[in-house]
């Protein structure tokens, strides 16, 4: 066995020993540490500062009951946490989740991840995420602003503009924001940019909905171009109809691509003809106002099939972009995406490859880009959402776009700086070693810390 693979092995031992029972936050540390092994046994300083041993530590975590009341008047206890991981780089910053599968395991690796892919941003953030295992769906406009409130009860005591700024994932959209951001105002009696994702009238930042879909198409076409290809023409499945795939899709057809699959955890709608603008105004309507499911879809357009209880990932294809949740595409799934002649993967969703799945990808070349670099774009708008409110002013939605691209583009060359060897570009270690790099260096500053 190599000195390296021996070091990861160790490390990961104590590490699942210290977190036993979170399969998630093992497999995110895990990614990072096989990235950056090499790279971490040649540089004794971090080594002895043990970096990466403080780093897989959050810094906290707040665990806490969140207790509401339905409208039939009866009482139910949930339980929400923020995990606060590292403010190394800035004040925490990642996104709430509110979905019934929500553990303490998969908000560590979320928060994880986000310190990485808060650093690629180039922007002032550290990593944190939180949530709750309360499910939106079947509940009442009413019951849902009751459960925000409940849950800011809490939370205000914990983040404020310089210390943690949360913002919205899966279940947590601009509702949500507004609900416990009015809740914050009414227990703070200020008006402060504490969370991003906010109504566009009331401090929000244009292109901030967008940002999460549009940027991981932006980091796809720097892929492709960097490899002789581009996005005209190319056919895309995409997994997920929430706020990141319909806007990645959005772009992609904008691009001139031909989209053909989103997703619900019902089964996915196939157009072999590609989807239009006006069939993504109706899903965005029919998930963002009706609250309804994606076969909704199939039933209204004709020349849309469903598939009941399965995922898109069957589909013939040029290029794919899971972009609704974790480990959504295994080990199957990228052998039949490789069989079909997938060229490129490029992540919108948090870690939505299993381990088995990437190393299938790795293997036969296929080009992958790691959620933590090509989803980034969400956060990198919340950071702009940050000094437009700190600034008590608003960019136009070209000038928020242009910004984001430029950021984009920064995080392809820093995977291409960091990723290359032997003429080929390893996304996820350039991403890794990119994001561990600064936050490392930072670490190491700080002296004892
Ligand atoms: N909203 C944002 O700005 C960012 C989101 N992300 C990630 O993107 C992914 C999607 O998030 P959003 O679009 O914001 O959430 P959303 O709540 O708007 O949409 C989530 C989508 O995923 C699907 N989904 C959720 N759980 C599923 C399951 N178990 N099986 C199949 N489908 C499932 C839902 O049906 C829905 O289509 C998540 O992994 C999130 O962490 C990453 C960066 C930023
Ligand atoms: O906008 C943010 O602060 C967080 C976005 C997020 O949760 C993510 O990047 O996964």
């Amino acid at each position: 066995m190599s000195a390296e693979r021996s070091e990861i092995e160790q490390f990961m031992r104590g590490l699942e020993h210290r977190n036993p029972h979170e399969p998630e936050f093992h497999q995110a540390v895990q990614e990072i540490a096989e990235s950056v092994m090499p790279w971490y046994l040649a540089h004794e300083d971090y080594r002895k500062a043990q970096i990466l041993e403080r780093v897989t530590e959050p810094d906290r975590i707040i665990s806490f009951r969140v207790s509401w009341e339905t409208d039939d008047g009866d009482i139910r206890a949930n339980r929400a946490w923020r995990v606060q991981f590292s403010h190394a780089l800035g004040p925490y910053k990642g996104g709430l989740r509110f979905h019934p599968t929500v553990t303490q395991s998969v908000l560590k690796f979320l928060g994880f991840e986000q310190i990485f892919k808060n650093s690629l941003t180039g922007l002032p953030m550290g990593g944190a995420k939180g949530g709750s295992n309360f499910n939106p769906k079947g509940k009442s406009e009413r019951e849902v602003m009751r459960f925000c409130q409940s849950l800011m009860t809490e939370l205000y005591r914990h983040i404020g503009e310089d210390v943690d700024i949360p913002a919205g994932d899966i279940g947590v959209g601009t509702r949500e924001i507004s609900f416990l951001f009015g809740h914050y105002m009414r227990l703070q009696n200020r008006w402060t940019g504490v969370l991003t994702g906010k109504g566009c009238s009331f401090g929000g930042s244009a292109v901030r909905m967008e940002a999460t879909g549009y940027g991981c198409v932006y980091f796809c076409e720097h892929m492709l171009n960097h490899h002789g290809e581009g996005l005209e023409g190319k056919c895309i499945a995409i997994s997920g109809s929430g706020n990141v795939a319909l806007h990645a899709a959005e772009k992609a057809v904008e691009k001139g691509a031909r989209v053909v699959t989103l997703s619900d955890s019902d089964g996915f709608v196939y157009v072999r003809e590609g989807l239009q603008q006006e069939h993504l105004e109706f899903v965005k309507d029919l998930k963002q106002n009706r609250r309804g499911r994606i076969s909704e879809f199939a039933e209204n357009y004709r020349g849309a099939e469903f598939h009941e209880g399965e995922d898109p990932w069957r589909v013939t294809c040029d290029i794919a972009l899971p972009c609704a949740t974790q480990n959504e595409l295994q080990e199957n799934d990228a052998e039949a995406l490789i069989r079909n002649g997938v060229m490129a993967v490029c992540e919108g969703a948090n870690m939505p490859l299993t381990a088995g799945a990437a190393r299938l990808f790795a293997a036969h070349n296929i080009l992958h880009a790691p959620g933590k670099a090509s989803n980034a774009g969400g956060v990198a708008v919340s950071g702009l959402e940050l000094s437009q409110n700190a600034m008590r002013i608003s960019w136009s939605h070209d000038e928020v776009d242009s910004l984001l691209q430029k950021i984009m583009t920064e995080i392809h060359l820093s995977c291409v700086q960091h990723g290359t060897s032997h003429g080929r570009v390893d996304y996820v270690r350039g991403a890794n070693i990119a994001g561990f790099k600064k936050v490392a260096d930072a670490m190491l500053a700080y002296g004892v810390f």
